[in-house]
């Protein structure tokens, strides 16, 4: 395991974004996570520091390049900022301090820790809805859904309504649905935190998996073991 690359004179840093000259990345361009990858994905990550208070920083001085077919574990104490952070990451915070830049990465893929879905309807319609979207039959659809609940080891429960699902099983589905909709890059906050050891280690492979197949893939964890799954680590108590 390694720690994630800083933006450093051998790394990419924003130096490198695109300029004027080069099309601005468009987030929610319809790239797989495979395009994502070909395309020169990356996040890059400069001097961004953040404060709800104006006063105490929860973390500062974060300057990062993260890469698809990594997957780069987030850790720190309870209340370092970990989710605060994916958000910056996603988007949907402005840092206080620096700047974030997602460049080509497609499809942006939040699983939250508590996952909403729709009460219900069907495990395997929440994973088959993102293969009808992009053309396929309601059947193939459908058998492809299967065969990632099968990597999740949600297949026994493909015909259950959502609202059916344990806290667990809900967000395993929420992670097989990423993977459904070809995330060029995946947040995921705290994936194993409501699993046993057994669906943990289900988890930690598929995310591996996804990171594989060209995403870049965010996890938000205190569980040792999802940390020793990933390939990098983001230490948020080495920005403090
Ligand atoms: N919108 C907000 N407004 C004000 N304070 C916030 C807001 N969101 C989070 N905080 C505070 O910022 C701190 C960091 O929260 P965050 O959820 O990012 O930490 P975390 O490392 O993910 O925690 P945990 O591991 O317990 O989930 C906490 O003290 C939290 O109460």
């Amino acid at each position: 395991m390694m720690s994630a690359a800083p933006a450093t004179e051998d790394t990419p840093t924003v130096d490198d974004a695109p300029t004027a000259d080069a099309p601005a990345p468009v987030d929610d361009a319809p790239v797989t996570s495979a395009d994502a990858a070909s395309a020169g994905a990356r996040v890059v990550l400069n001097n961004v520091g953040h404060t709800f208070d104006h006063r105490d920083m929860l973390f500062q001085h974060v300057s990062l390049v993260l890469l698809p077919r990594h997957v780069y574990a987030l850790t720190g104490p309870s209340g370092s900022g970990k989710s605060t952070l994916l958000s910056i990451i996603a988007g949907w915070v402005e840092p206080s301090e620096g700047q974030v830049r997602r460049e080509r990465c497609g499809r942006v893929c939040w699983v939250f820790q508590n996952p909403h879905g729709v009460a219900r309807r069907l495990a395997v319609d929440h994973v088959a809805l993102p293969f009808v979207a992009r053309g396929e039959t309601r059947s193939q659809a459908e058998r492809h859904a299967l065969e990632l609940l099968d990597d999740f080891g949600l297949r026994h429960r493909a015909y259950a309504p959502f609202n059916a699902l344990s806290g667990g099983e809900a967000q395993r589905l929420m992670l097989a649905r990423g993977v459904a909709s070809h995330a060029g890059l995946l947040l995921v906050d705290e994936p194993t935190a409501q699993l046993d050891l057994h669906a943990a280690d289900t988890v930690n492979e598929r995310l591996h998996a996804l990171s594989s197949s060209g995403a870049i893939v965010i996890v938000a964890t205190h569980d040792p073991h999802t940390r020793d799954a990933c390939t990098d680590v983001i230490d948020l108590r080495d920005f403090q």
